[in-house]
């Protein structure tokens, strides 16, 4: 760095030691100004040194009377080198500990000289100024009754001290009610007051706050929802996550952890991820969106159990999944999907969307142009179904993944290479098969092993899909589509006469909430909302801030 760059530099004194401080256009730096015998023995100067980005400070503020109080109160450190500079500030800066996790960390300087310290405060503050991606005024809604039941406590407790800290302004709504905070959204918030709004609960609550959002503006700009082909318009406000629900699967996928504190920071430091967002119609009637799971068969059937046990808090999915996994039921259908072009890979390339992805970002750059060109061509060929492929079976899952769906109960997700903004979503088709393949199938979520190895598993990068169940009378007797070198490797099919499955009807579970059609069409809107998030760092982007 040039000394040019320098905005202000100072000999300050930080934790009995003399440090040289420099604030950058972009980096405040500070380290330890050396003895000068100290440095004839080769120790390299910048391995006292640290730095900070600027874009990472949360705050800075004065230390009233801190520095002078030390002293007096002990006596016996009146030489203290802190009572030659009484005068202190104080940075709040992010700083990453492990596994994606963000804390606010406090670096204290002392000065001299007072005007020098409130120079210091100005100055930052400006730079902090400069900022104009960060948040002032936060709009919140509380479920208290996600997961555990602690989101208010969660919010008045990690969160609200971190906005106050910051200096952003918020009005809070804790819910009296479910769809409280998706119709107050949609109907009442007057949204120009705010930059963001703030969810505290789970992926449940989530979906009620997308919903008012996106409903909202599309009310706004005379965008019919009921067109599947409508251009719905983006939002501008973004939204935050702070996790108090039982999966989180949202805030893991797309911060790497589910924690309060390092979601608030994300808010904090006015973090943006663009995402894809799903709409869900039944015969030209707009259902619902979704933007992690759409899961038909097992995880509808998880979810259908669950509701009746909610009592039982997070762990209502683990006995409701372990008394699917037990029920082993199939459901016939006829999918339908639209691929996605070749430029976005495949949900089995390992190439997994991490924070500033290259796909998701050509997706953005590319996405006028291409989407005006492929709009063209696209019409026709979907009346004619050209370039759709149709699939007839018998599903003990059909998943819809949109992002990864990771989740601490899956950390790599439903489909771990599936991205968070490109215009697509991850079909993954899991046939009828037995009882002990669909559970290293399952298994298989929780180690490295490749959930997609298995004979009765296939899965589609799509853009849009379809799925229609067999209607009773027309389904067929057999179904041809059945691998062909598994004659029945079902053990249970014995146990299941009673079970008809040409009749057999599971439910979606779309974000965790139930749908009540199961013929659906499902459009891919490529980011079409963005998060108060960047994406999981890479592990090397962790260690730059130190
Ligand atoms: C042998 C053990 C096998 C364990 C396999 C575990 C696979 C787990 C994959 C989980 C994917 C979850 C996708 C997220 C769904 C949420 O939207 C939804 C609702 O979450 P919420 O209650 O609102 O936080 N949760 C569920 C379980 O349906
Ligand atoms: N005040 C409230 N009372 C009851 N239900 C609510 C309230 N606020 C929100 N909900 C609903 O609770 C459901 C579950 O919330 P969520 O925060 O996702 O927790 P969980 O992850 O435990 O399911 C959501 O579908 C949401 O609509
Ligand atoms: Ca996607």
């Amino acid at each position: 760095m040039e000394n040019q760059d320098k905005i202000i530099c100072s000999e300050l004194f930080q934790k009995q030691r003399k440090v040289e401080v420099v604030l950058y256009p972009a980096v405040l730096a500070w380290k330890e100004i050396e003895k000068s015998s100290k440095r004839s023995s080769g120790t390299s100067e910048s391995e006292h040194g640290q730095t900070v980005k600027v874009c990472e400070i949360v705050a800075v503020h004065k230390t009233e009377d801190e520095a002078d109080a030390q002293p007096r109160s002990h006596p016996k450190r009146i030489n203290q080198p802190s009572q030659q500079y009484p005068h202190a500030f104080t940075v709040s800066y992010v700083r990453r500990t492990r596994q994606h996790l963000w804390r606010c960390a406090d670096v204290t300087f002392h000065c001299a000289d007072q005007q020098i310290c409130e120079q210091w405060v100005q100055v930052i503050n400006e730079q902090l100024s400069l900022l104009t991606n960060r948040p002032k005024n936060l709009l919140v809604y509380i479920n208290p009754y996600g997961g555990k039941r602690r989101g208010e406590r969660i919010y008045e407790q990690k969160v609200a001290p971190v906005f106050r800290q910051a200096g952003i302004f918020t009005d809070v709504i804790v819910t009296e009610r479910a769809n409280h905070a998706r119709d107050h959204l949609k109907m009442e918030a007057n949204l120009d007051d705010y930059d963001g709004v703030v969810c505290v609960g789970g992926d449940g609550m989530f979906s009620e706050i997308l919903h008012g959002l996106v409903t909202r503006i599309q009310t706004d700009h005379g965008v019919d929802q009921n067109q599947p082909d409508a251009e719905l318009v983006p939002c501008s406000l973004r939204i935050g996550i702070i996790p108090a629900g039982s999966t989180d699967c949202i805030c893991f996928a797309t911060q790497g952890t589910n924690d309060p504190v390092t979601s608030a920071l994300h808010i904090v430091v006015g973090d943006s991820q663009p995402m894809d967002v799903c709409s869900v119609h039944h015969n030209g009637v707009f259902l619902k969106y979704s933007v992690s799971l759409l899961g038909y068969g097992f995880y509808g059937d998880v979810l259908t159990d669950s509701e009746r046990n909610r009592w039982l808090g997070p762990a209502r999915y683990d006995l409701s999944g372990f008394k699917t996994f037990l029920s082993h039921n199939y459901y016939g259908g006829t999918v339908s999907f639209l691929p996605a072009d070749d430029n976005v890979g495949h949900p089995r390339d390992k190439l997994q969307c991490r924070s500033g992805c290259r796909i998701c970002q050509h997706k953005h750059s590319s996405k006028d142009e291409h989407d005006e060109a492929s709009e063209e061509k696209e019409k026709p060929a979907e009346d004619s179904d050209r370039g759709w492929n149709v699939i007839h079976g018998k599903f003990i899952a059909i998943n819809s993944a949109s992002m990864s769906c990771a989740c601490p109960r899956s950390p790599k997700g439903l489909s771990p290479s599936a991205h968070l903004a490109d215009g697509t979503t991850d079909l993954i088709l899991v046939r009828k098969c037995s009882r002990l393949d669909f559970f290293r199938h399952l298994l298989r979520h929780t180690n490295n092993d490749d959930q997609f190895d298995h004979w009765f598993v296939e899965v589609h990068r799509v853009r849009k899909f379809r799925f229609e169940p067999w209607h009773p009378d027309l389904a067929p007797l057999e179904d041809a589509s059945e691998h062909p070198e598994s004659p029945d490797l079902s053990p249970i099919s014995s146990l299941q006469e009673t079970y008809d499955d040409r009749t057999a009807e599971s439910s979606w579970n779309c974000d965790g909430e139930i749908l009540h059609h199961t013929a659906i069409q499902v459009s891919v809107q490529c980011q079409l909302i963005r998060l108060f998030a960047r994406g999981i760092e890479e592990q090397q982007d962790a260690e730059v801030a130190v």
